[in-house]
Formats: C-alpha cells, sequence, structure tokens
C-alpha cells in the first residue's frame, strides 16, 4: 500500500520573499513534472514555468530541485519549489498539487514523521528537532541540536550492542550446559553478571541528570516570606518589570502569580506569593497562604525573604530584603538585597546561577527527557535483576527486557500515541 504524496510549505508562513513547497512521496516526481513540464536533472536547481495542470495557466516561475529516494531527507522521493512567496501564488499551487489523485496537505511534523518510519532518523532525534524548533533559550538550542543530531541515539546505540552481546554469550552458555565443565560456565556467567552491572551504572549517569524539560519550563523560583516583607517589590526588580501588584497593605499578594524569564541564555519561572502567617481571619488570604504552601513543596529554589527559619524546601537562599531600610548588621550571612536601590540584585541573580548549574542538564553531557528517562530507567532495572541472576535462563530474559526497552527509548518500538503527541507540537511542513 503506498502513503500519499503530501506536500506543504515548509519556509513559515507567507506571504515572504520566498516560499519552499515540498513535495514528499512516491508521486512528488509526477506531481512536479505536471507543473513544471521537463524536470531539472537530479538535485540541481533550475527555473520552471509552473503551470496549472488542467488549464495551463501560469501559476509562477520557481526555482525547481528534485532529491530522488530513499537518500532524502524524509527517505521518500523529494522535490522542492521555491516559489514567490506571495499569498495567492502559493495558494495556486497548493490548489493545483490538491487536485492531483493521491496527493494532499501535510499535517504538523508529517516530514519528519516520514523520515522516521523510513529509518532516517530515530525518536531521540526527532525529539531533539522538536525541541530545537521550539528552542527560546542558547541553553535549549545547543541540547536540542546535539539530541537532534544523534548524541542519544549513538550512546543507545551502544547500550544495545552491550546487552545484545550479553545475551549471545547467555545463549552458548545454555546450549553448551551439558557438554562444557560447569565451572567454567560458571566464570562466564560471572563476568557477564558483572557487565550487566557496568551497563546498569552508565545508564544511571545519564539518568542521574537534570531532566531535558528543564531547559524549557525553566527553573522555578518561589518568592516567599511573612506578609510585606518585600517578595513582589523584589520580583519586580528581578523581573524588570510591573509584575505585581506592590502595596503597603500586608497581605497584598494573594494567588500565585508566574513570570517567566530568560536571562544569559537560560529560562526561568518566577513565582510570587501571598505571604505566610498563622493568624489571618481573611478566608481568601488564607487559601493564598495555601498556595504558597503548595508553591514551596514544588519549587526547584526559595528565594526567603523572612527573618525566622526558612521552611523545608529543596534549595533556599536566604535574603536580607529592604536593606535600605534595615540594620546593615543584622543580615547575619544572608544575602542583603533592596527592591528600592537595586543593591544586591545582582548578588542574588549570581546566587541563583550557581544553582541552576546544578539543576539544569549540561549541554556536552547526555540528558534525557521524561519519555526517555521512562525507558531508560525500566532497562536499568532489567541489568540490575540480571546482576544479580544465577540462572541464565533468567538472565538472558532480564536481558531482553533491557533490549526491548532501548528499542522503545530510541522508537523502533514506539506507538502511535507517543508519535501523534510528539508530531502535533510540530509545525506544519516539518
Ligand atoms: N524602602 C524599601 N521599601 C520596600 C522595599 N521593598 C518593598 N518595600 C515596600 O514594602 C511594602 C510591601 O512591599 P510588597 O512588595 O508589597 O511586599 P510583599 O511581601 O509582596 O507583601 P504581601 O504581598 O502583602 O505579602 C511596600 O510599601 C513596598 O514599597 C525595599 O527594598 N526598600
Ligand atoms: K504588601
Ligand atoms: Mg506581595
Amino acid at each position: 500500500m503506498a502513503a500519499d504524496t503530501i506536500f506543504a510549505v515548509s519556509s513559515g508562513r507567507p506571504p515572504a520573499a520566498i516560499a519552499v513547497l515540498r513535495i514528499s512521496g512516491g508521486g512528488a516526481l509526477d506531481a512536479a513534472t505536471l507543473l513544471a513540464g521537463r524536470l531539472p536533472p537530479l538535485r540541481r536547481a533550475a527555473v520552471r514555468a509552473l503551470r496549472d495542470p488542467v488549464d495551463k495557466l501560469l501559476l509562477d516561475r520557481a526555482l525547481v530541485l528534485v532529491f530522488p529516494g530513499p537518500a532524502t531527507a524524509t527517505g521518500e522521493d523529494l522535490v522542492e519549489l521555491h516559489l514567490h512567496g506571495g499569498r495567492a501564488v502559493v495558494a495556486s499551487v497548493e490548489r493545483a498539487l490538491a487536485a492531483m489523485p493521491g496527493l494532499r496537505a501535510a499535517e504538523p511534523g508529517e516530514f519528519t514523521r516520514r523520515a522516521l518510519a523510513h529509518g532516517r532518523i530515530d525518536l531521540t532525534e526527532a525529539e531533539g528537532l522538536g525541541d530545537l524548533l521550539s528552542a527560546e533559550t542558547e541553553a535549549q538550542r545547543q541540547m536540542a541540536l546535539a539530541n537532534s543530531d544523534g548524541r542519544l541515539r549513538r550512546a543507545v546505540a551502544d547500550w544495545t550492542a552491550t546487552a545484545t552481546q550479553l545475551s549471545a554469550v547467555v545463549e552458548a552458555v545454555l546450549d553448551h550446559a551439558d557438554e562444557d565443565d560447569v565451572d567454567a560456565a560458571d566464570e562466564v556467567l560471572a563476568d557477564l553478571r558483572g557487565r550487566a552491572g557496568v551497563l546498569a551504572d552508565t545508564i544511571g549517569v545519564a539518568l542521574a541528570a537534570p531532566p531535558v524539560e528543564r531547559l524549557r519550563d525553566g527553573i522555578r523560583v518561589v518568592l516567599a516570606g511573612p506578609p510585606n516583607a518585600g517578595k513582589s517589590t523584589l520580583l519586580n526588580a528581578l523581573v524588570g518589570r510591573e509584575a505585581a501588584i506592590v502595596s503597603p497593605v500586608a497581605g497584598t499578594t494573594r494567588d500565585v502569580i508566574e513570570i517567566p524569564v530568560t536571562r544569559e541564555g537560560m529560562a526561568w519561572l518566577f513565582l510570587d506569593t501571598a505571604g505566610l502567617r498563622n493568624d489571618s481571619d481573611d478566608p481568601i488570604e488564607r487559601i493564598g497562604i495555601d498556595r504558597a504552601t503548595g508553591s514551596i513543596a514544588a519549587a526547584d529554589i526559595v528565594l526567603w525573604l523572612g527573618d525566622d527559619a526558612p521552611p523545608a524546601a529543596a534549595r533556599v537562599i536566604s535574603l536580607y530584603p529592604r536593606s535600605d531600610v534595615r540594620d546593615p548588621l543584622g543580615a547575619d550571612g544572608r544575602i542583603a538585597v533592596s527592591a528600592a536601590t537595586g543593591a544586591g540584585i545582582d548578588t542574588v541573580w549570581g546566587a541563583l546561577g550557581r544553582e541552576a548549574a546544578s539543576l539544569l542538564p549540561k549541554v556536552d553531557e547526555l540528558a534525557l527527557n521524561r519519555r526517555q528517562a521512562h525507558h531508560a530507567g525500566v532497562a536499568q532495572a532489567a541489568l540490575q535483576r540480571a546482576a544479580m541472576q544465577d540462572d541464565p535462563l533468567l538472565l538472558a530474559e532480564e536481558l531482553r527486557y533491557a533490549v526491548q526497552a532501548f528499542a522503545a527509548l530510541t522508537g523502533m518500538r514506539a506507538t502511535e500515541a507517543v508519535l501523534d503527541d510528539l508530531f502535533g507540537r510540530f509545525c506544519i511542513g516539518k
């Protein structure tokens, strides 16, 4: 069964100077011939008059490029038409293509999905591409580029090769179970268990890295402390705009206010919260305090503006706020900061940056997104069990589990749901 031939503008929404329209599939060359007449030599650009195949009316003069499959971006025959980028020009060519049997407009991400289906890329590279397209910070871009370029695919290929080798050894031991001497077989199995354990540890290193998603979602920094401590004023100073209401009235902030910020190539999410106090009899303020408590629990970093001991949280940076109107000696090891004068703001950013270093994956090291980490975790657990398994039959079974989990990680066994979810995030024409 031949799949449809698909087409879409891949260069962004018209109008633009040029619109690159791609056609991919078994009917791509025929479709292009219908429009352009004689096609240029393969992989060589040439200008052609594009005509409506039905009424022969001129649609555009365009650069035509023909790439024969399977060595193309999609793994199929691929044609690029570099059109004049006006809306009506693009629409007229799209209409002519849609009228041809077997041709239809591409769904979001469908070109990349075909690349995956034809083995041109694996799922980790497709995910890297998706991240690359949506990258808004320098850190995201670098990580996504490394993954879209096959860094993770190569690592998983190595893990798979090792696990497969180990499986072959167990099979050999099983095959010769009654001939060879038992001590030698035991020795081989002991060595094997050791190597399964080493592989489990290798995967553990990647699993220990912070999740890739944090690059995109940002580091969650919660400003917390008693009422009127100056939380909202400090938030505004940190994010550089009047994002939260400030007033001398204690209990001004009730809802949690989330402000995303990009700074020095990193994404941050700042959360301003209601002042914490036990004696509020305002039911709305009490709800705010509950929300504040929840935010603190889910924070990556808490900026604590209170004089009392901070609440239990993952990482706390203690501040001495409103330092312009307080005794400098009172800071007592905390970072003195004044939103009014700007004193100490850079120091707070410095402290945040130091904490961030361990919260974000490093661009030159392997890191996994949550989907990938799930499968890596399954493989690691199987290998850890293999490392303690005396029975060669069960050991072989664990190794098979690990290899299956690797296949799921790279998408060789990805479900439709996983693919729909991923490619739904892509734009049309990618
Ligand atoms: N002098 C001085 N006043 C400040 C500073 N920061 C905040 N204030 C004042 O302190 C008061 C309270 O500030 P907010 O930012 O509303 O304090 P908050 O902690 O958000 O208060 P709630 O939301 O009510 O819990 C306001 O009148 C601010 O102008 C500062 O650095 N220096
Ligand atoms: K206030
Ligand atoms: Mg406030």
